[in-house]
């Protein structure tokens, strides 16, 4: 599993490498991943950012929520792929992460007006949050807590939306049926929490750490 400190990096000549390679940063993101290694945050990886602005787009998202700001890289990701006037609401307990993180949305010249950062834990904040109100939800905070995220997550979902849990393979542990240490089995369970659920599409992405995409699809009308 490759990961973001660069500590164990992926096979050079592996397709997850060639995926890593084909995403050029710009300055304010290379500043902004600079300041996550500074303060042992550990960002995401280019590779999921890009999937990141991607889905952002593609939901023409207007309102997204993120569990787990650090220094802010995948902030500028999905703002990058949110319409102009797109809010994001950034929760993060750590005072100096959301520093950091304003400090990297102002290089890149994002109207203050666009992001919200709320200093606090998500457990606490997410219940403040109004259902069915965001087009995505993006989950990036402690593993063992992905199962509550991925609950209110989903009820802040609007239909159509879509809802990303990051390392949601656990550094790779939730394919060994013998891994049952406490974060693996909560990837499990927020997985399961996922698949169980008819109303939702999901795809695990192996990209990064592993990112779990999921649209809450529109119903169809029922037949006469
Ligand atoms: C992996 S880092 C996030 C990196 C960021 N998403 C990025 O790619 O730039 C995880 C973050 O979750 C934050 N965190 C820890 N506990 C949290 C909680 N209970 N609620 C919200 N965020 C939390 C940490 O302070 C840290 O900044």
């Amino acid at each position: 599993m490759s990961d973001t400190t660069g500590e164990n990096p992926p096979d050079p000549h592996s397709l997850r490498a060639y995926a890593e390679s084909a995403i050029a940063e710009d300055d304010a993101l290379i500043a902004a991943r600079e300041r996550a290694q500074e303060l042992g945050a550990p960002a995401i990886s280019p590779a999921v950012g890009a999937a990141l602005c991607l889905l952002a787009r593609l939901v023409d998202a207007r309102s997204v929520v993120e569990i787990g700001t650090g220094a802010g890289v995948s902030g500028l990701w999905l703002l990058g792929g949110m319409r102009a006037d797109g809010v994001l609401t950034t929760i993060d307990p750590e005072s100096e992460h959301q520093r950091a993180a304003k400090l990297g949305f102002a290089a890149a010249g994002v109207a203050a007006s666009r992001t919200r950062l709320i200093n606090g834990r998500a457990a606490e904040v997410l219940p403040r949050l109004a259902d069915d109100s965001y087009d995505l939800v993006f989950v990036d905070g402690a593993v063992i807590d992905q199962p509550r995220y991925v609950r209110e997550g989903l009820r802040l979902l609007r239909s159509g939306g879509v809802l990303l849990v990051h390392n949601a393979t656990a550094d790779g542990r939730i394919a060994d049926p013998s891994a049952t240490d406490p974060d693996t089995v909560a990837a499990r369970e927020a997985a399961l929490l996922i698949s169980e659920d008819d109303a939702l599409l999901p795809v695990v992405i192996p990209l990064g750490r592993g990112l779990l995409a999921a649209t809450r699809a529109e119903r169809p009308a029922p037949l006469d």
